[in-house]
């Protein structure tokens, strides 16, 4: 969910907003609209190097989709002015960090993986993913001393 206030009278979607009015755009709810997505809740991170129909009354198709705020459909770092700032670092620590935990590690879990959600700012799983990490080397900066390892 973001929220903005509005400056000056509008209509959004045929409503009409008053000025100084807080609107939340429920983004998760966008992200998970069927109208934009195949199948919205099924885990399937393929579909993002997939082509993507979207728009309503005149649909176009996209051959990728961008996360930086310009494809509405998928608002992960929000958009506009107040998008999240923290973009940019954030992608290269999400890449580094899940690089390094699969080259380091190996995920067991105990149960299987339950991808429902409760509600919370993150959408946190309804069910806790409990893994136990086996180390993949005697110690994780051997790697350091031997990348051939
Ligand atoms: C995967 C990681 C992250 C996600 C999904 C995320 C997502 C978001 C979203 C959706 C917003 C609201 C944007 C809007 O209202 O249009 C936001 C705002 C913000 N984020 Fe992030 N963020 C992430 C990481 C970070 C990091 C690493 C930093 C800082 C180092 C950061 C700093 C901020 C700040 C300061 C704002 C408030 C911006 C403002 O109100 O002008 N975020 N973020």
């Amino acid at each position: 969910m973001i929220s903005r206030k509005s400056v000056n009278e509008c209509i959004v979607a045929g409503h009409t907003i008053p000025p100084n009015t807080l609107l939340f755009v429920n983004i998760w709810s966008i992200g998970r609209n069927p109208k934009y997505w195949e199948n919205p809740l099924e885990f399937r991170p393929k579909r993002f190097l997939e082509p993507i129909k979207t728009g309503d009354d005149d649909p176009i198709t996209r051959n990728f989709i961008d996360v930086k705020g310009q494809h509405f459909e998928f608002l992960p770092f929000g958009s506009g002015r107040r998008g999240c700032p923290g973009m940019v670092l954030a992608m290269q620590e999400l890449l580094a960090v899940v690089a390094v935990m699969m080259q380091c590690f190996d995920f067991e879990t105990t149960k299987s993986v339950d991808m429902a959600e409760r509600p919370g700012l993150t959408s946190p799983r309804a069910t806790d993913l409990i893994c136990r990490l086996k180390l993949r080397m005697d110690h994780p900066l051997k790697m350091l001393h031997n990348p051939q390892d």
